[in-house]
């Protein structure tokens, strides 16, 4: 029988890089190969398991990527646009999948993720689980059958952590909302609104953004029309969710041709 595929997690020492290490651990689909930090972080040097107060899993957390992508069939990464956009040249370098769940990324670390897709394997999304990949598509669909009279209001909420917004999960179902009515999200986008802002623009699409506490992430597309709401709504309340659909891209995309691919496609949706 072949090996099971070499995975190595970056940002390991974080919320979705601990998460990450659990389950493919427990997976038993996957071999953990490498755990990659940023230079300077207090896990580099010491094995992955003790860091994470438990037993050596005889995984040393490295901040030399290159060292750790050459062994590794698939990495999984959850850590910032600026190294995200880096990690893409490196794994393609090493011929891994890239799975990418950083989110924030604009559009020069887009353009690196695609030059690195020309040479492998490339799957991201803002939102790696299946209930929101199922969301995208109903938002499409409830858009796709009502006019501009229904304002679309995107709302989501997360942890006093997180550093970007709106999340990306947001900008996925504003996305879906401004394909379903067939206009630009770019141009319908309104963000943040404070002071005197005026009356509402017809066809608009709007984010709030809330941050507090340890909420997990929680999503809702409001339709707001005369009369009536129409609210579709999503509420993680375990990261588990994220590293399972992770893993599952990871293990998808061994023997996919090069290319960039997102959740809709690993989850043929
Ligand atoms: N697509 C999805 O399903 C999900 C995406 N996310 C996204 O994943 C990202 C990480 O989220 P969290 O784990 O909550 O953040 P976090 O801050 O807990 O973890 C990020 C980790 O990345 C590490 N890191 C940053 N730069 C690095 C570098 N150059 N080399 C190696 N490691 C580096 C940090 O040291 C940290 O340990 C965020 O962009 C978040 O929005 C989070 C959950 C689900
Ligand atoms: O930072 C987070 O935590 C999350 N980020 C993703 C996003 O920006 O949408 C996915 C999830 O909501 C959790």
């Amino acid at each position: 029988m072949s090996e099971l595929p070499g995975i190595v997690i970056t940002g390991a020492s974080g919320r979705m890089g601990q998460m990450l290490v659990k389950t493919v651990l427990a997976s038993g689909k996957a071999r953990l190969v490498g755990c990659v930090e940023r230079a300077g972080n207090p896990w580099v040097g010491l094995d992955v398991g003790q860091a994470m107060g438990g037993a050596a899993l005889g995984v040393t957390v490295t901040d030399d990527p290159l060292e750790a992508f050459a062994k590794a069939q698939a990495v999984i990464d959850f850590t910032a646009p600026a190294a995200t956009a880096e990690f893409a040249a490196l794994a393609a370098q090493a011929r891994a999948v890239h799975v990418i769940g950083t989110t924030g990324l604009e559009a020069e670390h887009h353009a690196r993720i695609d030059a690195a897709a020309r040479h492998a394997v490339v799957v991201q999304a803002g939102n790696m689980g299946l209930g929101i990949n199922l969301l995208v598509g109903l938002t499409r669909k409830v858009a796709q059958a009502l006019d501009a009279d229904w304002d679309v209001e995107v709302i989501e909420a997360h942890h006093r952590m997180k550093v970007d917004a709106p999340s990306g999960t947001a900008l996925m179902l504003g996305q879906a909302a401004a394909e379903g009515r067939g206009v630009s999200l770019q141009e319908a986008r309104v963000s943040g609104r404070d002071g005197i802002t005026g009356a509402r623009e017809r066809g608009t699409i709007g984010f709030s953004a809330i941050r507090g506490g340890d909420i997990v992430g929680e999503h809702d597309v409001l339709f707001a029309g005369d009369g009536e709401r129409i609210i579709l709504r999503h509420v993680a309340t375990d990261r588990g969710i994220f590293a399972r659909g992770a893993l599952r891209a990871a293990l998808w995309g061994q023997g996919q041709k090069p290319g960039r691919y997102d959740m809709m496609d690993v989850l043929g949706l």
